[in-house]
């Protein structure tokens, strides 16, 4: 692969054993001391009526370029209906995915992702930044899956694989179908973005799956599922069975406002990348998952990029004297070289405005 896919980012940026293995959570009657985080996790006192809910959006609404447009711009996160994506998919993804975290700890250990890897069992790439581990596991896919999931089932994965492709393949078509709602809601056209479906097809898109995992825990106030953050992603599709929620998203910055699951819809989240290619315009929303007493909790999570090599940058279309350009170019695998050392701040440290500090930096 080319140094600038997004797996290159990886080897760049290894991570600790100890950031990787998750706990043997049946194992564990109490939330160990590792895993207590010191704020809680309550939940939030958000008064149901008092604010506009986070949108629903049905795709086949002849006004959803127009109401994408301003869920991107109010939340950075909406969910869709009528999507398309066949319900027996998703609900075969889920089974799949639960079967997968029900094997014994030792077996899924056999499947852990390297340390500078990306397809395999761990925690999340983001453990490094807080103190706290999170009540969480996952099992990331990029590209081959074969070898891995050989080793979680010798006899029997071919199943597992299929339906890991199945879905893979069903949310490219749907990413696009919305991605290109979006540049349309922002008023740019096939040519103004070139490098996104090309006609001649011969750049392909970075993507990866991510199976997610939330146990059951013991004490769910003082844990956290996956802490906040934003996506490094142009776009994320992420599916959440109906099972029960968690997923909680920052409102103006000061409450967290839950994302209840509906059955059968897909939650879109605004990456950064397309904050950035925005030029600030769509927000890239904080997030977090929460945890719970009684439902074993799972997502999957589908982020979408674009080609290696193609630098992603604010649209000229969308800077003038009003709108200074805010960002400078970066491909995928920078930023996520970026977010690897400055995590949250990683926009910050791209913004046009501190290129000159930047490059005395790396000197
Ligand atoms: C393509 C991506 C998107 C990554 C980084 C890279 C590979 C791993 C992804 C996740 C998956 C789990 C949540 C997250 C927050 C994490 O820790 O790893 C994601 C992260 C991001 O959106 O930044
Ligand atoms: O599980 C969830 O609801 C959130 C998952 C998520 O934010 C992610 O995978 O990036
Ligand atoms: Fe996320």
């Amino acid at each position: 692969m080319g140094s600038n896919s997004i797996s290159e980012s990886f080897k760049k940026n290894p991570l600790n054993l100890s950031n990787i293995i998750p706990l043997d959570f049946e194992k564990v009657p109490t939330l160990p001391v590792s895993h207590t985080w010191t704020l809680t996790t309550d939940p939030p006192s958000v008064d149901p009526f008092a604010h506009e809910p986070l949108p629903v959006i049905d795709l086949n609404d002849p006004q959803a370029v127009t109401l994408i447009g301003h869920a991107c711009e109010k939340w950075g996160v909406f969910q869709v209906t009528n999507h398309d994506i066949p319900i027996s998919l998703l609900n075969e993804i889920e089974y799949h995915s639960r079967r997968l975290f029900a094997l014994p700890a030792q077996r899924k250990l056999l499947a852990v992702r390297s340390h500078d890897g990306l397809t395999g069992y761990g925690l999340a790439r983001i453990s490094t930044f807080f103190p706290k581990l999170m009540w969480f596991e996952g099992f990331s896919i990029m590209g081959s899956l074969m070898e891995h999931a050989s080793r979680l089932w010798p006899h029997d994965h071919t199943n597992f694989c299929n339906v890991m492709e199945d879905y893979q393949k069903e949310m490219k078509d749907l990413t696009e179908r919305i991605i290109e709602q979006m540049f349309k809601s922002l008023g740019l056209a096939q040519d103004d973005v070139k490098w996104f479906k090309p006609r001649n097809g011969h750049c392909e898109p970075q993507a990866m799956l991510q199976l997610n995992s939330y146990p059951v825990c013991p004490d769910p106030r003082h844990a956290m599922g996956l802490a906040p953050h934003t996506d490094s992603s142009l776009v994320t599709l992420l599916y959440q069975s109906s099972i029960s929620s968690g997923l909680q998203v920052l409102r103006d910055n000061i409450e967290w406002v839950p994302v209840h699951p509906i059955d059968g819809a897909l939650v879109v989240n605004a990456g950064d990348l397309m904050h950035i290619i925005s030029n600030g315009r769509f927000k890239s929303a904080l997030h977090r998952a929460v945890v719970n007493k009684t439902h074993h909790r799972i997502s999957i999570a589908y982020f979408y990029g674009p080609p290696r090599d193609i630098k992603i940058s604010p649209s000229v279309k969308l800077i003038d004297h009003d709108h200074p350009i805010l960002y400078r170019p970066v491909t995928w695998k920078e930023y996520l070289d970026a977010k690897a050392t400055h995590f949250n701040k990683a926009l910050e440290f791209i913004r046009h405005d501190v290129l000159v500090a930047n490059t005395c930096n790396q000197s």
